[in-house]
């Protein structure tokens, strides 16, 4: 016999405890499953100790600048124990947050274990069946470790494994020069390691357009990170000092030593264990859950939320999804996926804002483009000394609306949103214009930048 509730959500994440909040608001009995710890990626071992550890290696690189600024300090060290401790209390807090919260949630019931589905609404956790008509996915994904070379031979860490380090490793090859990848390999060059990133495509994160990822290289390498792009033939193997990371078949070193080895070349949906196909829900060809543009799987009453289905990587993704479904389900409103502008930032200092199309995304789209740059010497970094990066604006020529901007940037990561707010109201360059900002800030040379392109 199953124990049935209204509805169940799998996966204790970013949309998962949203989602029972509401429901359970809404008079709903809710069972939500995790198998591992409340709060999923970003809380344990994403964005939020991430950030936290970035903002540790940032007050290093502050604290060695001082005297630029006409601040004398004594010699700097760097104690990882307690870098650690601190990244592991705010994460802890987070967590614990979220967990008091479904705790205390009437309504809620949280089952502790992985759940597999046993039919369309019915699923088994550690032997145990609970059915329900409405079913919500909230699985998340992990780190890909794809079947390289020697990958088994030796020891390499993920995003997970890097964040229990409580010493700076001697020297630190990071295999993938994307998001993940990059954010690491600052904030331990900062904590004082030897780091060098070896990247298989042509250039660094390649989603971006060209001119952003040569300058976000310029910045890595000028703080002293090496960078080894078109590492068409990386392959492992154990070594006296550590790992042997084979890196190229043609030029520079064909090889390099380092003490950890993290990799960091793409995530994959937690849906191989899951039991999709018993549900009959369907998946594309890389495991991802296929939905509608309201998230509805192919399984009517299923829902799937988060990085799982495909249509977002990031945590305002997943709880833009949450947002999406409880609109849809309770308030009778009409939200879609496709309603949301991409948006996201990568957390290097000075960080990468972005929104919308990059310049090459909207040519290939058929746009006909304007493009406004900016550098970042604006005012509020000349006073911060914090000068490198730029902004660019991407307009279509036609009609004048914003396509996307990528802010580079100290500050970038908060300026960006007033393009994304901009865009979201259907604003055009003219509209930025004439948009008075505050000075001295970054964001004031939005509506200047715009400028460049008259009118
Ligand atoms: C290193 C790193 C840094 C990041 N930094 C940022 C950032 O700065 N900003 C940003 O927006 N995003 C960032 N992200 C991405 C962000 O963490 C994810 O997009 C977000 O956590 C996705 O949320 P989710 O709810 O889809 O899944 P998750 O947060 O992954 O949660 C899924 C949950 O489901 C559970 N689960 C899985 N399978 C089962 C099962 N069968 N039964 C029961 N439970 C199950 C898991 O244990 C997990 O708790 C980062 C990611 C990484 C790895
Ligand atoms: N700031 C943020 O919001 C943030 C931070 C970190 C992660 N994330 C999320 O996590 C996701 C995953 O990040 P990621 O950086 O692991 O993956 P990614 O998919 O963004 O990039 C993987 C990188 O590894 C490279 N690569 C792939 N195979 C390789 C190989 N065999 N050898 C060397 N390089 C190889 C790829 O060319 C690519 O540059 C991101 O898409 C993002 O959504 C977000």
């Amino acid at each position: 016999m199953s124990e049935t509730f209204d509805a169940i959500i799998i996966g204790a994440g970013q949309a998962g405890p949203p989602l029972a909040g509401r429901l359970t608001g809404a008079g709903l009995s809710v069972a939500v499953i995790e198998r591992h710890l409340i709060g999923g990626t970003c809380v344990n071992t994403g964005c939020i100790p991430t950030k936290t550890l970035v903002a540790s290696a940032r007050t290093a690189h502050v604290v060695r600048r001082a005297a630029d600024f006409g601040v004398t300090t004594g010699p700097i060290g760097v104690d990882m124990g307690a870098v650690k401790a601190r990244k592991d209390a705010v994460s802890g807090e987070s967590r614990s947050g979220v967990e008091s919260w479904l705790d205390g949630m009437v309504g809620c019931t949280v089952i502790r274990g992985h759940a597999r589905f046993v039919g369309p609404h019915e699923v088994e956790v550690d032997g145990r069946r609970l059915a329900a008509p409405r079913i919500f996915i909230n699985v998340g994904g992990r780190a890909l470790i794809p079947d390289m070379p020697g990958v088994k031979d030796v020891p390499v860490l993920t995003n997970t494994g890097i964040l229990g380090l409580d010493s700076v490793p001697e020297h630190l090859v990071v295999v993938g020069g994307s998001y993940i990848g990059l954010e690491f390999a600052q904030m331990y060059r900062r904590f004082g390691a030897r780091v060098i990133v070896v990247e298989k495509g042509p250039r660094l994160i390649a989603r971006e357009d060209e001119d952003v990822s040569a300058a976000v290289r310029e910045i890595l390498e000028d703080e002293g990170i090496a960078v080894r792009v078109g590492a068409e033939c990386i392959r492992f193997a154990p070594h006296a000092d550590g790992v042997a990371v084979g890196i190229s078949c043609e030029e520079g070193a064909p090889e390099v030593v380092g003490s950890h080895v993290l990799l960091a070349v793409g995530r994959r949906p937690n849906t191989d264990d899951l039991g999709l196909e018993v549900a009959g829900i369907e998946m594309d060809a890389r495991g991802y859950i296929r939905v509608d543009d309201q998230l509805r799987t192919s399984v009517d009453g299923v829902w799937a939320m988060g990085d799982c289905n495909g249509r977002g990587a990031f945590t305002h993704t997943a709880y833009n999804d949450f947002e999406i479904v409880a609109a849809n389900l309770l308030d009778g409103v009409d939200r879609k996926v496709t309603d949301r502008i991409d948006t996201y930032a990568l957390f290097i200092d000075p960080p990468l804002g972005r929104v919308g199309m990059g310049e090459a995304q909207a040519r290939e789209k058929g746009h006909r483009v304007r493009v406004a740059n900016g550098p970042s010497r604006v005012g509020r970094a000349r006073e911060k000394g914090e000068t490198a990066g730029f902004m660019k604006m991407v307009v279509d020529a036609d009609t004048d609306a914003v396509l996307g901007a990528a802010i580079l940037g100290v500050g970038g990561d908060e300026a960006v949103h007033a393009v994304l707010d901009l865009m979201h109201m259907g604003g055009t360059a003219a509209d930025m214009r004439r948009v008075m900002h505050i000075h001295p800030t970054v964001a004031e040379l939005i509506p200047t930048v715009m400028g460049e392109l008259g009118g």
